[in-house]
């Protein structure tokens, strides 16, 4: 049975100011997350997985505005939330790891003071609580001999390490969602792999529910539960993981999943082709946003209206050649 959703996002819509005008930059997304659960947001570069993310915290770019929409974390509207009560649900409810690690943290201080700040920054509790409480997380993270992971600066540690430390210092305030912004971009296979691990623990043992985003399928395919591919701004398509991968109905998800198997049969303009150095944002309105670069448009695909398409239960597409 399906539980309530911890967090729903509902019809946002996200716009930039430029000199030439707002360009829409998020459209229509409707996403909802439950405790316990992986929702996997893929996309290229540029598709608008950040600009999700980052409104979800309230943390937008000073340019980037939310036009419509609704984002509801348990009861609080979170997009009508007073600031201080925004502050109390980042990070002690709703937290956020990102692709660099070390941009979090401070060079000059140790892991310890880190630690030690950020807990009691939110939680009552003593120097020495803190401690042992860092400790008992660090090793929670398997990472070998936390009190000397404590001693060290953030450049002293990988980016693997201190990745699981981000991870670590995140999980001791025990938020019920964490949004890992390609979380493993920057990262070796190895250490790819280890905190995936403990992003799946995290899940598992704390209940969490983790909006993991990432450009790369294989990294969703490890985790996910159901995924939501986003083009354009908008999600193209969003089906549980295993039916999305085996059976992708939008042209842009199965580009993705080819090319992610090395197989190069599918047709889509390169960048360079459709003379654009990121997906076109600013299209006709009723034309697919994926139109330029896809093998199979034709004129019906410039009218089409961009409403989802029920393909089969759970498994929604924008595509009017899923028809
Ligand atoms: N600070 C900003 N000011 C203006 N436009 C921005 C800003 N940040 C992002 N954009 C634009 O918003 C669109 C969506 O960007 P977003 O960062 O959400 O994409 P993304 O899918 O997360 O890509 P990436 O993986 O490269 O971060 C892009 O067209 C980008 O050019």
């Amino acid at each position: 049975m399906r539980q309530q959703p911890l967090l729903i996002v509902d019809n946002l819509n996200v716009a930039v100011s430029t000199p030439h005008g707002m360009n829409h930059t998020v459209h229509n997304v409707n996403l909802k997350l439950e405790a316990g659960k992986v929702l996997g947001l893929v996309g290229e570069s540029g598709s608008g997985k950040t600009m999700t993310c980052m409104s979800l915290l309230n943390l937008l770019p000073e340019k980037a505005e939310v036009m419509q929409g609704n984002i509801k974390f348990k009861d609080i509207d979170l997009l009508n939330c007073p600031t201080e009560d925004m502050r109390k649900v980042r990070g002690s409810e709703i937290a956020l790891i990102m692709q660099n690690p070390m941009i979090a943290f401070n060079p000059v201080r140790t892991i310890e003071r880190h630690f030690i700040e950020t807990l009691r920054t939110h939680l009552t509790v003593t120097k020495r609580q803190a401690r042992k409480i860092a400790v008992d997380f660090l090793g929670e993270m398997d990472l070998p001999n936390p009190e000397s992971v404590l001693k060290q600066y953030p450049f002293q540690l990988s980016g693997g390490m201190l990745q699981r430390v981000m991870i670590a210092i995140t999980m001791s305030l025990n938020p019920s969602v964490l949004i890992a912004d390609e979380p493993t971009t920057a990262l070796d296979a190895t250490n790819q792999l280890q905190v995936l691990k403990q992003l799946d623990k995290l899940r598992k043992e704390y209940n969490t529910g983790i909006l993991l985003v990432s450009h790369d399928l294989g990294v969703i395919a490890q985790l996910a539960d159901e995924v939501a591919v986003m083009y354009g701004g908008y999600i193209v398509e969003q089906a549980p993981v295993l039916e999305l991968f085996n059976h992708p109905k939008h042209p842009y998800t199965r580009v993705l999943l080819e090319s992610r198997l090395g197989l190069t049969r599918r047709k889509m303009k390169s960048e360079k082709q459709v003379n654009v150095s990121r997906p076109n944002l600013i299209h006709s309105e009723n034309a697919c946003p994926f139109i330029e670069r896809c093998g199979d448009a034709d004129h019906t695909c410039l009218s089409y209206n961009l409403e989802f398409i029920e393909y089969k239960k759970d498994h929604l597409v924008r595509c009017v050649k899923s028809r």
